[in-house]
C-alpha cells in the first residue's frame, strides 16, 4: 500500500484476449498537495522466461517466432528471436516454465534457477517476469517442441553457439530484452 495513492476509479476499455484498464487515482506529491492523474495500463497477467544452456557444447537453446506486435513497429520480417517464456495462468512461475520449456522447445529440464523478476514495461503494461536458467542436456529432448497446435504457435527452436548469440545482441539481430538480460547473465556470472 501507497498512502500516497487514493485509486477514486477503474474502467475498463478493453476486454477483449486481454484488459486493458484505465485507472484515476489521487496522487499526494511531496509538498502535500493532491493531483488527480488517469493512466492507462494493459493487464495480460504475469509471465516466465528461461534460458537454457549447455555447458560441454557451450550453447543455448532459443526460439524464434512471429511477433505482430514488433512487426507493426518496425521488424520486417516480425520474426523476433528470444528465450523460450510463457503467460503464467494459474500456475506458480516454476511450474509454468516448465511446461513451456517442453511445449516451445521439446527439452525436459531437471534443475531450473531463478535469476530475476523484471518489470518489463513499467509505464504501460502490468506484467511482471520472472526469469530462470537451467543447464540442458541433449537426451533431456523428448519432444519437438514448437509450441502448442491448438494455440496457433508456430515457433522455431534454435541451438547457438554462446558467443554467437551474444554477438547478434550487438549486431541487432536479437533484441528482445528478456533474451539479451538473461544472455548478458550467463556472461556476467562466468557460466558459460
Ligand atoms: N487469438 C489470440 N491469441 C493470442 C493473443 N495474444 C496472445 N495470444 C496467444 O496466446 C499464447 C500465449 O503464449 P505463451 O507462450 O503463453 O506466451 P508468450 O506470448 O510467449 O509470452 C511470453 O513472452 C512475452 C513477450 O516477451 C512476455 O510478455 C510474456 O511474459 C511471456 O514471457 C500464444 O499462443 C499467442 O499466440 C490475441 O490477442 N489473440
Ligand atoms: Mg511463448
Amino acid at each position: 500500500m501507497n498512502s500516497n495513492i487514493n485509486i477514486l476509479k477503474t474502467e475498463i476499455l478493453s476486454n477483449n484476449w486481454y484488459t486493458l484498464k484505465k485507472v484515476t487515482y489521487e496522487y499526494r506529491k511531496k509538498d502535500g498537495s493532491t493531483q488527480v492523474q488517469q493512466r492507462e495500463a494493459y493487464d495480460r497477467g504475469n509471465g516466465a522466461a528461461i534460458l537454457l544452456y549447455n555447458l560441454q557444447q557451450k550453447t543455448v537453446i532459443l526460439t524464434q517466432q512471429f511477433r505482430l506486435p514488433t512487426y507493426i513497429n518496425g521488424n520486417e520480417t516480425g520474426m523476433l528471436i528470444e528465450v523460450c517464456a510463457g503467460l503464467l495462468d494459474k500456475d506458480n512461475p516454476e511450474d509454468c516454465i516448465r511446461r513451456e520449456t517442453e511445449e516451445e522447445t521439446g527439452y525436459q529440464v531437471t534443475e531450473i534457477k531463478k535469476v530475476y523478476e523484471a518489470y518489463m514495461s513499467p509505464g504501460s503494461v502490468t506484467e511482471i517476469l520472472y526469469l530462470f536458467i537451467a543447464a540442458y542436456e541433449p537426451q533431456m529432448k523428448i519432444a519437438e517442441g514448437g509450441g502448442v497446435e491448438h494455440e496457433q504457435e508456430n515457433i522455431e527452436v534454435l541451438e547457438l553457439p554462446f558467443e554467437k548469440a551474444i554477438r547478434m545482441i550487438e549486431t541487432g539481430e536479437i533484441k528482445d530484452a528478456k533474451t539479451i538480460m538473461l544472455l548478458q547473465y550467463l556472461q556476467l556470472k562466468n557460466i558459460l
